[in-house]
């Protein structure tokens, strides 16, 4: 590739050249044959957008609101795994980057910096994801940690009981390192002669038995707003309100857990018309241009996370990539508004994007 990056994609394979292929496939694979991985992305491609024109653009706002907390625009930085082994500064690097473009960034449960590097890297907003460990006391120990150092919210990760099943990592024998967090707490360096070592550790450790009634068992061991990742069906969204989260994320892991999953923007509305208003609604998998991140919005989202994106940025460049990455997506997703006739964040509606089925709908 001549010259420096340009979109996203670009930035994938700057990523693939400087990571070593088990690091590089680990990051940029799916679940089994991929299929809801393509997805994720190909159902972006259906939705058009509807633009308005001689529309006063001259000044656009993407600012927003998430929780309560002003933010430069409805873009987070989503919970992803092990930085470290992406760029040598980890998640450090991660957050500088998403602090100097002021946007929240989710700190993974199995991040490779400590909670507590991150919050004295620099000042910002963030939320801390968890997994559920059966040993419960090191995860309330975790989210404890979180609280005392500042993070803004919990998110509790739902659809991951086990690990699914991803077929590079087994061939490659994917790496389980001790995590800096748990050390002197529980192990996380495991060796499978199954193939990925990763799966071995979430098999060890993950608590498959979580389920709704222990949202209770959080909520009684923090005073945080919780945040529930992994809803795809509007069932889901029902149970999530009664049991009293703080908002939902629509997401299914990068297509990474149960392949054949929906693309998760082609659930979004689903989500939406059944949570009515009563908490934010939340979007991940298959953003790689502010395009996407406009149609999500149109659909409902309050805002997108960003998972690979990011971490194509931090493999290709560090803190650095980090912070270009985010910037793209913002100077593409502000250009969209601006050619869509969208000044603020609530300009933007329904009626600005058409779906597939609203196609065949106009057809008849
Ligand atoms: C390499 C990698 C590691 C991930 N690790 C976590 C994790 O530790 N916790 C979590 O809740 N989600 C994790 N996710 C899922 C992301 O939070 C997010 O749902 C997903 O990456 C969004 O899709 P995208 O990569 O297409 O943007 C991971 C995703 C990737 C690609
Ligand atoms: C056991 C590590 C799990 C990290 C994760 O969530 C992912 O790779 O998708």
């Amino acid at each position: 590739m001549a010259g420096e990056p340009v979109n996203v994609n670009e930035f994938q394979e700057l990523a693939r050249q400087s990571l070593p292929k088990m690091y590089y496939d680990y990051y940029t694979g799916g679940a089994e044959d991929q299929h809801t991985l393509k997805e994720n992305v190909k159902s972006f491609r259906r939705i058009i957008i509807q633009p308005r024109v001689l529309v006063d653009v001259s000044k656009i706002d993407m600012s927003t609101t998430i929780l309560g907390h002003k933010t430069s625009a409805p873009i987070m930085i989503a919970p992803t795994a092990m930085h470290k082994l992406a760029h040598h500064e980890g998640e450090v690097a991660t957050a500088r980057g998403a602090a100097a473009c002021d946007v929240i960034m989710g700190l993974s449960y199995m991040s490779t910096c400590t909670v507590e590097e991150v919050a004295s890297s620099c000042n910002a907003v963030r939320f801390f994801q968890i997994y559920v460990y059966k040993r419960r006391d090191i995860t309330a120990l975790m989210v404890h940690r979180a609280e005392k150092n500042g993070f803004g919210a919990i998110i509790l990760t739902a659809d991951t009981p086990r690990l699914g099943r991803r077929e590079a990592d087994i061939k490659n024998k994917m790496i389980a390192p001790q995590l800096k967090n748990f050390e002197g707490l529980i192990s996380t360096e495991y060796v499978s002669d199954k193939g990925s070592n990763i799966e071995a550790l979430a098999a060890g450790t993950f608590d498959a038995s979580l389920c709704w009634k222990d949202i209770e068992w959080l909520k009684s061991i923090t005073k945080l707003p919780i945040l529930i990742k992994g809803v795809l069906t509007s069932e889901d969204a029902i149970k999530a309100i009664e049991v009293g989260v703080a908002g939902i994320i629509v997401s299914n892991h990068g297509a990474r857990q149960l392949d054949y999953a929906p693309a998760t923007i082609s659930v979004l509305e689903e989500v939406v018309h059944a949570v009515q208003g009563k908490v934010p609604v939340f979007f991940d998998g298959g953003v790689r241009r502010g395009t996407d991140i406009f149609k999500a919005l149109a659909l409902g989202a309050k805002a997108v996370l960003i998972g690979r994106a990011v971490i194509y940025g931090l493999a290709a460049k560090g803190e650095l990539g980090v912070k270009q990455v985010i910037q793209m997506l913002k100077d593409e997703f502000e250009l969209t508004m601006a050619l869509s006739g969208c000044c603020s964040v609530d300009d933007i509606t329904r009626s600005h994007v058409k779906t597939e089925k609203g196609r065949f709908i106009c057809r008849m």
